[in-house]
């Protein structure tokens, strides 16, 4: 499957990039952060513009020709640094940082103003995000991969925003079929559950790659 790209970078250089990616990502999110929550009038605004614009013209001096796609060294580590979820040098992912135990698998994440759905909660829509990729990763480690064929969420109460934690175990493997389960909860308490069924694709059976089998180093 295209996308998928295997690039040998040494360990130094990897390290020294992936301080890099994180680095403006970083300074970019922060600046979402200030253009949701900014008060200042319209000489400011213009001022931010033209800085903006010759920043964002110094990124455009060499791009890449399309998204970035999932990159992987040779012993498995992976690199989804476009992922809206987890990709460090994605400014929209807030990025994640999903950690696998032998069982389960969880996430803690700080979700800030730019997540707002109802007023001062985190958008219902990015909690499905958050939960795709959790559930999505967790069947990924656990060796039974696949895309997301359904996903449900249970909303029981409002996620205020700020702190939360994730968590999902596989269910149970039905042949290509993987049922994942999670939830997501502030201050210990659930505020939202979902049921993840990841399918792996007919392209991909048979053996599945190496790349999308293990979430080592992701993000
Ligand atoms: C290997 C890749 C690892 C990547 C992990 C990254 C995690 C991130 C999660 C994502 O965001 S993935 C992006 C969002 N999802 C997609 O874009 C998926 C788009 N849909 C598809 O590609 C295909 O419809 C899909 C792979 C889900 C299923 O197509 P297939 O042609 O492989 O399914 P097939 O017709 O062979 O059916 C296999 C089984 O799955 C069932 N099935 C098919 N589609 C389903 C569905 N949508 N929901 C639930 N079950 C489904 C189907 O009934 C059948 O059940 P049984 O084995 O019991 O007979």
């Amino acid at each position: 499957m295209s996308g998928y790209i295997q690039e040998d970078i040494d360990p130094e250089e990897l390290a020294h990039r992936t301080e890099l990616a994180s680095a403006i990502a970083g300074s970019v999110r922060d600046l979402i952060d200030a253009t949701v929550r900014t008060e200042v009038g319209e000489t400011d605004i213009a001022e931010a513009r033209r800085l903006i614009a010759a920043a964002t013209e110094i990124l455009r001096k060499d791009q890449l020709p399309g998204p970035f796609g999932i990159r992987f060294n040779a012993d498995g580590t992976k690199r989804s640094w476009g992922n809206a979820v987890l990709g460090r040098r994605n400014p929209i992912a807030p990025p994640v940082d999903i950690r696998h135990e032998t069982e389960h698998s969880w996430l803690e994440v700080d979700l800030g103003p730019q997540y707002e759905g109802p007023a001062g909660l985190v958008h219902g829509g990015v909690l499905a995000l958050v939960f795709d990729q959790l559930l999505g990763s967790t069947a990924e480690f656990q060796g039974v991969p696949g895309m997301t064929g359904t996903l449900t969420v249970r909303y029981r109460r409002g996620t205020p925003l700020g702190p939360i934690r994730g968590e999902a175990r596989v269910d149970r493997v039905e042949g290509v079929k993987t049922f994942v389960t999670g939830t997501i909860s502030v201050d210990g308490e659930v505020t939202a559950e979902s049921e993840g069924i990841f399918i792996l694709p007919r392209w991909a059976r048979g053996e599945v790659p190496e790349a999308m089998r293990k979430s080592v180093g992701e993000g």
